[in-house]
């Protein structure tokens, strides 16, 4: 609907398709401006707070990870009033795309757009302008599952919610800590707040107190103006602190201290400052690493555990994975616009007996890879391209299905065949497994897969291995299925 109030800003590097976005949104929208430098934003967020974003999530040519998109997402949704975000990415970068929404933004639409539907989501974004702020973390889904394990999850956040106490939430990668935490934000009396996500695994140390304390200008020489920490951006709302698990020793002492004094003292600040921020806590660690001393500091440990919410992983509560999949297929057939169809009985057989190692976000994964790529009328299991489903074992029942898919493989889609009883196994070859394909993209699968395997399956230690962050080491995994 044309709203001559609306505020809309064009975030892209690429002058033509900014300027073709804003000839085509001036016709519909009161105020509508374009940026072509990200180092701008920050200056026009001083002198007005858009309604909605166009959010490019790659500028520099040659960058492709969308680390600086994601960044400028992060700033936007700690502005006093966060715009809703719709992130621009190329057609084939869809994991970014599911990254941005992860970390809020509203919506995404591919490259070349389709006028419809950018006006759509701009008018969309625009309609929940009048919805409780809460809404702006929107893409937060919501904890789905009904087995006795997620119930009893749900029930713990309902009880701690509304507390202050400080929560640990423990569970092996991809089993929705991350929900769970935003869960608890979302029951708590800091709802109308922020949640804000700090990955302490990922924080460098030599960056650690201007990015959680804040520093003040000329503090130190790329101190240019002075700069607010997570602590603060937090403030009245919940700070998580994701992959604890992975802090230094001397990190755990610094952190240790604000949260014994409550008060952080910026860097170049003469006296502390209060903070008033509840602590949701994450890690995949094991406790037994937990409690290790070596590992982790047991004074920290006390101050973040006083209530512990253990996570199962998906092999652990099977009832939840039909209603996994439908919710995802479902969803990735609104957001690609795709026609629903059903998951063929079947293929769901197996998809219920497979160890998911990388649990729900794997399936999430799958499920947005069938939508794509899936042809039949029916979801078949080939459409998830999931290693370690052979269906050479085309005489195989769904319990012979490998307890863990540790082992990488390349599977060829086109020789994919569902198991028995979805009518094609019988006469389709069986799936092609690369043992010697020396293709890059094999190359980097087995990289990681070894990167993955030294580091224990520790996601934020295997991204610092390979060079990547942890959001590109994760859409590394969806591409490659792994
Ligand atoms: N119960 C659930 N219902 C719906 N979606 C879920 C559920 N659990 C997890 N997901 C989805 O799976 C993905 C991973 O969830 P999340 O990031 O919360 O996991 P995590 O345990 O924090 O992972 P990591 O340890 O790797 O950071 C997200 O896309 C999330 O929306």
């Amino acid at each position: 609907m044309p709203d001559s109030t609306a505020h809309i800003l064009i975030l892209d590097d690429d002058a033509d398709v900014a300027c073709a976005a804003q000839l085509l949104l001036r016709r519909r929208y009161g105020k509508v401006a374009a940026l072509n430098d990200p180092a701008q934003l920050p200056r026009y967020l001083q002198q007005g707070a858009p309604d909605v974003v166009l959010l490019d999530l790659n500028f520099t040519p040659g960058r492709i990870d969308g680390g600086e998109g994601l960044a400028l997402l992060d700033l936007l949704r700690v502005q006093p009033q966060p715009p809703f975000v719709i992130a621009l990415t190329a057609y084939a970068d869809v994991p970014l795309a599911v990254e941005a929404l992860k970390r809020g933004a509203c919506d995404f639409i591919t490259k070349p757009w389709d006028n419809a539907r950018l006006v759509a989501a701009v008018d969309a974004a625009l309609a929940r302008r009048t919805a409780p702020r809460t809404a702006a973390a929107g893409a937060t889904a919501a904890l789905m599952g009904d087995s006795p394990a997620i119930r009893a999850v749900k029930t713990m956040i309902a009880s701690v919610g509304p507390t202050d106490a400080n929560v640990m939430v423990l569970g092996e990668n991809g089993v929705g800590k991350e929900l769970v935490a935003r869960a608890i934000h979302a029951a708590s009396r800091r709802a109308d707040g922020t949640c804000l996500a700090v990955d302490m695994g990922a924080l460098p140390e030599s960056t650690f107190e201007s990015e959680l304390f804040g520093h003040r200008k000329g503090s130190f020489t790329d101190a240019k103006a002075d700069r607010a920490g997570r602590f603060q951006a937090a403030s009245g709302g919940t700070l998580f602190l994701d992959e604890i698990g992975n802090m230094p020793l001397a990190a755990q002492a610094k952190l240790l201290t604000v949260l014994e004094r409550r008060e952080v003292t910026p860097i170049g600040a003469d006296k502390p400052e209060a903070i008033d921020v509840r602590i949701v806590s994450a890690t995949n660690l094991d406790e037994i690493k937990l409690f290790d001393p070596a590992v982790f500091r047991p004074d920290l440990l006390f101050r973040l555990n006083t209530i512990v919410i253990r996570v199962p992983p998906l092999r652990e509560r099977r009832d939840d994975i039909p209603g996994l999949l439908r919710h995802y297929l479902g969803w990735y057939e609104r957001q690609y616009q795709r026609p629903a169809r059903e998951l063929d009985v079947a293929a769901q057989a197996w998809l219920v007996q497979y160890a998911w190692p990388g649990n729900v976000r794997a399936l999430r994964h799958a499920c947005e890879r069938a939508v794509i790529l899936g042809t039949s009328a029916q979801y078949v299991l080939a459409d998830f391209g999931l290693p370690g489903l052979d269906a050479s074992a085309g005489q195989a029942n769904p319990a012979d299905l490998p307890p863990s898919a540790g082992a990488v493989h390349e599977v060829d889609a086109a020789n994919a065949a569902g198991p028995v009883g979805t009518g094609s196994a019988a006469t389709a070859p069986p799936l092609r497994i690369a043992g010697d394909d020396l293709t890059l993209s094999a190359l980097e699968r087995d990289a990681i897969a070894a990167a993955l395997a030294a580091a224990n399956g520790n996601i934020s230690q295997a991204a610092r291995t390979l060079g990547l962050s942890r959001a590109a080491l994760y859409r590394k995994l969806g591409k490659h299925g792994i």
